[in-house]
C-alpha cells in the first residue's frame, strides 16, 4: 500500500541574517501493506507530519521515490489522492456550514453524486456516533466530536488507504479513548489500511500492527511493539533487600542474568530479554546466599523504553523539542 524510499525533504530556515537549511525528513524507506495499522510515532519536530504530506502528495519530495495505493506520489498525484483519505491535525470542518452539508460537499468533490454522499454521509455519522449531528455546525460540537467529524470527511470516498494526523491530540481521555475504538473499527469494520501519527506512546502502542519510530528525520526501528519491547529494552527487574548494606552483593547475582545494573538505595534493577526464564533462577541464587528480599518487581518495557535505548533520550522528554522556525523557502506542494 506504501512504499516508500530515501524519501527526503529539506527547509530553508532564517535564524537572524543567517539562511539555513533543515533536513526534516531524511532518507526515509517506509512499507506498509495492505489491512496493517501502522503508528508512526516520533518526539515534536521528528518529521512525521512532513513525511505524511510528502505521502499524500501535499509536499513534493526534495529527493527519493513513493507509491502510495499503486500510485507514484509525483507522477500520479491525482491518482493517489482519489484513493487516500487523509485527516490533517488542524481538521478540515470549516465552522459555518453544517456538518452533514460538509461531508456531502466533501464527498462531491471526489466524485460521488449528491444521493450517494448523502447516503455515505450518514452511515458514517451513525458508525462513528455522531447521532443527531447532521445539521449542527462544527463550531457547537465537542473537540471529540469534531474529530470524528473529519473522520468522517476523511472516509466519505470509500478510501482503503487512510492517514490519521495525530488523531487525538487536544481530546479529553474519553474522548481518545472512543476514538480509539472508531480507528480500530476502520480495519475491523471497513478493511481499511491505516497509517497514523502519533507522539501518545500508548495510543501507538494500543492502536497499531507494527510501530514505526522516526527520530531526527531517520527512522530508527520499525517492529511490532511487543517484538521491539522484546529486542531493544527487555524486561526491567527490580530487587529491593530487606538489609540495605548487602545491596551490592543483591546487585553482583543480578549482574549475572542481566544487563545495565544499576543501584539505588536497597534498590538494584537490570534489564533481562525474558524476565520469566531468569527470575525464578535468580530467586533462588539469591535465598542459597541468604540475601532476603523485601520486595521483587517485574516492569514490561514501554515503548519509551525502547525510544532511550534507541535514541539515548526519553521521548517524553523529548516532546518539548524545539518549534517550528519561520519558514523562508519551504517544499513545493506537488
Ligand atoms: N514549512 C517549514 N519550514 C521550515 N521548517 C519546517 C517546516 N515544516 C516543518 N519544519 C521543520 O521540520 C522538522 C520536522 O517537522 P514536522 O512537523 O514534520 O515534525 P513532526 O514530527 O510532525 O512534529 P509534531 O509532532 O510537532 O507535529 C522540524 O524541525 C520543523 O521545525
Amino acid at each position: 500500500m506504501i512504499h516508500a524510499r530515501g524519501l527526503v525533504q529539506t527547509f530553508t530556515t532564517r535564524e537572524g541574517r543567517q539562511k539555513k537549511e533543515v533536513r526534516a525528513v531524511d532518507g526515509v524507506d517506509l512499507d506498509v501493506a495492505e489491512g496493517e495499522v501502522v503508528g508512526f510515532l516520533g518526539p515534536n519536530g521528528a518529521g512525521k507530519t512532513t513525511t505524511l504530506r510528502m505521502l499524500t502528495t501535499l509536499l513534493r519530495p526534495t529527493q527519493g521515490t513513493a507509491t502510495v495505493a499503486g500510485f507514484d506520489v509525483v507522477r500520479e498525484s491525482a491518482q493517489v489522492r482519489r484513493n487516500i483519505g487523509y485527516v490533517s491535525q488542524s481538521g478540515s470542518t470549516g465552522s459555518f456550514a453544517r456538518a452533514g452539508d460538509e461531508v456531502v460537499d466533501h464527498g462531491m468533490l471526489y466524485g460521488l453524486s449528491q444521493a450517494e454522499a448523502t447516503r455515505r454521509g450518514k452511515e458514517l455519522f451513525d458508525q462513528l456516533d455522531l447521532p443527531g449531528l447532521w445539521t449542527r455546525q462544527p463550531k457547537s460540537m465537542s473537540g471529540g466530536q469534531r474529530r470524528r467529524l473529519d473522520i468522517a470527511m476523511g472516509l466519505v470516498h470509500d478510501p482503503t488507504l487512510v492517514f490519521l494526523d495525530e488523531p487525538t491530540t487536544g481530546l479529553d481521555p474519553q474522548a481518545r479513548a472512543n476514538l480509539w475504538e472508531h480507528i480500530a473499527g476502520l480495519r475491523t469494520e471497513r478493511g481499511a489500511t491505516v497509517f497514523l501519527t502519533t507522539h501518545y506512546l500508548d495510543e501507538a502502542d494500543a492502536l497499531s500492527d507494527r510501530i514505526v519510530i522516526i527520530d531526527h528525520g531517520r527512522i530508527v526501528a520499525a517492529d511490532t511493539s511487543d517484538n521491539l519491547k522484546a529486542q531493544v529494552a527487555g524486561d526491567l527487574v527490580d530487587l529491593e533487600v530487606s538489609d540495605a548494606s548487602r545491596v551490592g552483593e543483591a546487585a553482583a547475582r543480578l549482574e549475572a542474568v542481566a544487563e545495565s545494573v544499576e543501584v539505588d538505595g536497597s534498590h538494584a534493577r537490570g534489564r533481562v530479554p525474558r524476565a520469566a526464564k531468569v527470575v525464578p533462577g535468580l530467586m533462588a541464587d539469591l535465598s542459597g546466599a541468604g540475601l532476603e528480599l523485601a520486595s521483587i518487581e517485574v516492569k514490561r518495557p514501554t515503548l519509551d523504553d525502547v525510544f532511550l535505548t534507541l535514541t539515548g533520550r526519553s521521548l517524553r522528554d523529548a516532546e518539548s523539542g524545539p518549534a517550528t522556525p519561520d519558514p523562508v523557502e519551504a517544499g513545493v506542494p506537488a
